[in-house]
Formats: structure tokens, C-alpha cells, sequence
């Protein structure tokens, strides 16, 4: 089912908290809607379950304005992330519950007993129907909410912040048990995070809000190669900020020329990721070369990489390099830039 929006608003008393808002989301894919907390993500989520109503522009599911169809009949399925399950009832009975309720489609007990062991199959949690809630662990909740939301076969998911509560390693399991899911079931889904790695690890296209805006959207290769602004390129992940100068779109730093063609002449922040940065230690063998000349103020080994904590004209950066690379505080050499991404200050 395909899901357009189109210039979207929603207003609180005075507060706009979703500012024209257009997005299409196509049949069978994964978007994830990425933006701080209070940047109009579940208010998004919420209209499109009908949950609540646009003050201005269009919601369609496939053709239809969906303002024409009741929230029962959307065939939306919800996680959100403090997902209530039933705590009376077990395992099995939360999958059931939705079926055993829904009007059209009425099945049999033996047709919704089937449908839940499969659905018990499908979320990896065979032989735990007889269990209550609060016998299982949070991930496993989690996965019992997913499963209840599928069977009443949705033709959209919504997924608010469903891994929020869970810790990292468990999120990351998570994570790649929905994409296997999705690429399984194919259902149009929509997934709000905060985290930027889980939208980027999870979704076929990221979307980016802020202050109810969407600032930018893309393939996850699309939006971290090609960050829009500042705000984009500091959300998607860490990142140093040089003050600098463009004229005739260049940009000096150090004795590194930046090209910064398009710029307008005047102040630049010049955006740099630490796995962006090289360094060429002085008595390293490395040809010196043009770089910012930079001294080592720490080095903090960890699995993996070595971590260099530098100071360049005041500025303190940070890079990893190989845990071979023999370097300690105080040694001098130079950083070189590999990309990065120049907005006007
Ligand atoms: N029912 C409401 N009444 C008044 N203001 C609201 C209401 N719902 C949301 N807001 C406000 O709208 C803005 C957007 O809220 P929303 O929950 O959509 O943000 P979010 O991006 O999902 O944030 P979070 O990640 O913290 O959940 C917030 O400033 C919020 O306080």
C-alpha cells in the first residue's frame, strides 16, 4: 500500500508541530522518519494511523483520502515503543487478540490457533505462547507486540521508537530480525527513531526532520555522503567544525586547499568525520605533504584502532588509526582531510 502526504500540517493550541509536510512512501518500503525528540515523528506516525487529523494538506493511502477511512479499517498495525501487552493474558492470547476481535474476517479457533503458531515462528518465539508477558524479556516483548500487530495481516506498519527501551545489543539483534522480516513480508512500513545508525542500518530511504520540517531525504548512501547543512551532517553522526574562510571557492586550512565551488565568498564551517582524517606522523617514514600541522595531545587505545586525540590551531580533533601505529602525546605531524563538507558559517 502506498502512502502519500502532501503538505501536511498539525498545529497544538498554537504550537506547529508539523510544518507542510510531503512525502510519499512507496508499496513495500522501509522508511525511517530520523529527527531529534520533538521534531513532529510521532505526530507524522499518528496521522497516518489516524490517531490524529491534518489541519491542512492531504493524507492518501493508494488513491484513497484517508480522512474516508475509519482507523479500524486502515489495516494499519502499530509498536510503539512501551507497547502494553495484555499482562492477563499469555503469549499466545496478545497475538490472538486481534483477530479474535476483528469484525470483518472472522476465523475459526483452529484457523487462529495455526495463525499464531506461525506468527510465534516468524518473531523466533516457538513454544513461548503459553508464557505471560512479564515471563519474558523486553526484546521478546517486543517481538510478541510485532507479531500481534502483523496478524491482522496490516497492509502498513507503524513502528514508533519499538527498540527505544531495549539495550544496544539487543536493539542490534532487533534491528536485523526486522529487516529480515520486511524483506520477507514486503509490508509498507514506517519507523520513527532518534538514532541515526538505526535508521541508516534498517531503511531503504531515511527522511529528516527538524522543528516539524523534513530538511532532507534519501537512501542511507544518499544522506551520509551527501548531507544538506550543518544540522544533517551533526546528526548523522560525530563531526569536527573548523571555522574558515571560502574565496573563489576555495577554502585554506592549514596548507590544504578545499574545494568549495558554488560557495559564496565569507565565513565557512568546514564539517570533517574523524574516519575522514588521516595522520602522517613526523618520523613516520609517511611523505609529509600538505596537512594541518597538529600535535598529539592523548592516545586512547581501543579494540581495533588506536584513538588520537590532536589539537590543530586550538581546535582538538579526534581520528583513529591502526592499532599497529606507534604515536604518543606530544608528538607532532600532519592530518589530512579525506572529505568532508563546507557550509556557509
Ligand atoms: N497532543 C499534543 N498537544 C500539544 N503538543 C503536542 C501534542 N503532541 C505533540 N505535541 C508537541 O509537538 C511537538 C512534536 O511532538 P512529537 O511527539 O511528534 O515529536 P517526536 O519527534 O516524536 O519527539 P520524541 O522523539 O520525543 O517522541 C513537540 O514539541 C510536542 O511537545
Amino acid at each position: 500500500m502506498k502512502i502519500n502526504l502532501d503538505h501536511v500540517v498539525k498545529t497544538f493550541n498554537t504550537f506547529r508541530a508539523v510544518h507542510d509536510v510531503s512525502l510519499s512512501v512507496e508499496s513495500g518500503e522501509l522508511v525511517a522518519l530520523l529527527g531529534p525528540s520533538g521534531s513532529g515523528k510521532t505526530t507524522l506516525l499518528r496521522m497516518v494511523a489516524g490517531l490524529e487529523f491534518p489541519d491542512a494538506g492531504q493524507i492518501r493511502f493508494g488513491e484513497q483520502d484517508a480522512t474516508q477511512i475509519p482507523v479500524r479499517e486502515r489495516g494499519v498495525g502499530f509498536v510503539f515503543q512501551h507497547y502494553a501487552l495484555f499482562p492477563h493474558l499469555s503469549v499466545a492470547d496478545n497475538i490472538a487478540f486481534g483477530m479474535r476481535t476483528a469484525r470483518a474476517a472472522r476465523r475459526s479457533k483452529a484457523e487462529i490457533d495455526a495463525r499464531v503458531e506461525e506468527l510465534l515462528r516468524l518473531v523466533q518465539l516457538s513454544g513461548l505462547g503459553n508464557r505471560f508477558p512479564a515471563q519474558i524479556s523486553g526484546g521478546q516483548r517486543q517481538r510478541v507486540a510485532l507479531a500481534r500487530a502483523l496478524a491482522v495481516d496490516p497492509k502498513v506498519l507503524l513502528l514508533d521508537e519499538p527498540f527505544g527501551a531495549l539495550d544496544a545489543n539487543v536493539r542490534r539483534d532487533l534491528r536485523r530480525w526486522l529487516r529480515e522480516i520486511h524483506a520477507e513480508l514486503g509490508i509498507t512500513t514506517l519507523f520513527v527513531t532518534h538514532d541515526q545508525e538505526e535508521a541508516l542500518d534498517l531503511a531503504d530511504r531515511v527522511v529528516i526532520l527538524q522543528q516539524g520540517r523534513i530538511v532532507q531525504q534519501g537512501t542511507p548512501r544518499a544522506v551520509t555522503r551527501q548531507p544538506n547543512s550543518a544540522f544533517v551532517m551533526r546528526f548523522l553522526g560525530d563531526t569536527h567544525q573548523l571555522s574558515a574562510t571560502a574565496k573563489g571557492g576555495q577554502v585554506m586550512l592549514g596548507d590544504l586547499s578545499l574545494d568549495a565551488t558554488g560557495l559564496a565568498d565569507g565565513p565557512v564551517d568546514v564539517f570533517v568525520r574523524p574516519a575522514d582524517l588521516e595522520w602522517a606522523g613526523q618520523g613516520s617514514g609517511d611523505q609529509p605533504g600538505p596537512g594541518l600541522p597538529a600535535t598529539v595531545t592523548r592516545v586512547i587505545d581501543r579494540p581495533g584502532a588506536r584513538r588520537l586525540a590532536v589539537s590543530f590551531e586550538g581546535h582538538g580533533l579526534e581520528l583513529d588509526v591502526a592499532p599497529e601505529v606507534e604515536v604518543a602525546a606530544g608528538d607532532r605531524g600532519r592530518l589530512r582531510i579525506l572529505r568532508s563538507r563546507i557550509f556557509p558559517a
